[in-house]
């Protein structure tokens, strides 16, 4: 949240307009030389903002371009044209003793961790506080706040092959915030991890971001991440940044092809293998229409398809659906099959309601 700009009475008041993004990449393109020496475009003008105390998501598939990104986010790598500006500093022309009193503001964690084998769990979150030179007293404290807020201070002395995988990323998390960044990039970070745990991970890093106002950035190539804790998603394909916005909006109405397939691979969109593998672009005489129904906010739960039996005397054939919640607002999805003839009037009263439609194809 953002911090108060003052007071009436004893009422604090809050910006009105949103704050500066902390993270903005301008322009932003990464060239690599390939084997052959013939170039690679990782990144093509890429423009992304991350707004103070938002958790922004980018998802994308293998090679998308995911990793340069977050490596430019923290000067790991240097873009070859464009301005990467982190907390007002632009990273990529800065001197290397300024870089590395930016990075204290940029906290990161891993896919598998990165401990040091050879420390504790207290050792390595107190490892980024010796670096910047805290004295020993402010360390121990430090670290030991750190323990108590990832709930593993009873384990302070284990080493990483003593933790499950689950408090290895509670031991990354707490190094990632000892020096108290402004933002936390998380590469893949719950990855490596079972379904169980990933919760348990995703709910720590919502917490923190909802009591210390930390900003996200955090890259994965799954659906469920972005879902259960970004409030903003960016869809990155090919090196280019091909959809984005609020995650409920992008997920309810996917404008992209890549941002469609992601979500078909999510339970309730997917159609039955019986009937995928009958779908045909043209009506069939006698046949019927396979439609996709989008459900938002307070609509997500109304009896619709009653209503269209009721009224149109129209009935239809549930063939996969589910009700969910991103963001904490309800949406759901439906397929059914209409009869062919009954297809137009059945689009026609789904508008009425304000439901989104899309017609998949046809079946005989
Ligand atoms: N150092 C490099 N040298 C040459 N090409 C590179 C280098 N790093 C990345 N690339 C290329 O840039 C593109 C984007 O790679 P990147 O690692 O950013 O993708 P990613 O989305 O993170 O993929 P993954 O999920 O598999 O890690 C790929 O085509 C990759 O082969």
């Amino acid at each position: 949240m953002n911090a108060p700009i003052g007071y009436l009475g004893d009422q604090p008041l809050q910006r009105l307009v949103p704050a500066d993004p902390i993270v903005r990449l301008e322009k932003v393109s990464k060239i690599f030389a390939g084997r052959d020496g013939s170039p690679v475009t990782a990144l093509g003008e890429i423009n992304l903002s991350v707004q103070q105390g938002s958790i922004l998501g980018v998802i994308g598939r293998s090679g998308a371009g995911k990793s340069t990104l977050i490596r430019l986010v923290n000067g790991l790598e240097k873009p070859s044209s464009g301005r990467v500006i982190v907390d007002g500093a632009d990273i990529a022309v800065l001197p290397e003793k300024s870089l590395r009193h930016a990075r204290r503001s940029i906290g990161m964690i891993f896919q598998h961790f990165n401990l040091l084998s050879s420390r504790t769990a207290a050792q390595n979150i107190a490892l980024p506080l010796e670096v910047a030179g805290y004295d020993r007293a402010a360390v121990k404290a430090r670290v030991e706040e750190l323990l108590a807020l990832v709930g593993l201070t009873d384990k302070r002395n284990r080493y990483p092959s003593e933790l499950s995988g689950g408090q290895k990323q509670r031991v990354g998390i707490a190094r990632a915030l000892a020096t108290k960044p402004k933002v936390l990039l998380s590469d893949e970070a719950t990855s490596a991890l079972d379904p169980e745990t990933t919760r348990s991970i995703l709910d720590l890093l919502a917490r923190i971001n909802a009591e210390l106002g930390l900003t996200i950035l955090l890259i994965t190539h799954e659906m469920a991440v972005i879902r259960s804790i970004a409030r903003e998603v960016a869809v990155i394909e090919g090196g280019h940044i091909v959809e984005q916005g609020d995650v409920f909006d992008v997920f309810t109405r996917p404008q992209h092809e890549v941002t469609r397939s992601f979500l078909a691979d999510e339970a309730g969109r997917a159609l039955p293998p019986y009937v995928a593998s009958r779908l045909q672009a043209e009506p069939v005489a006698g046949g019927q229409a396979v439609l996709r129904i989008g459900f938002r906010g307070p609509h997500a739960t109304d009896p619709v398809l009653a209503r269209l039996a009721r009224d149109l005397n129209i009935e239809a054939n549930i063939l996969a659906g589910s009700v969910d919640e991103i963001a904490g607002r309800p949406c759901g999805t439906l397929v059914i099959g209409v009869p062919v003839g009954s297809l137009a009037r059945t689009l026609d009263f789904l508008k009425q309601y304000g439901l989104d439609t899309e017609v998949l194809g046809h079946v005989a």
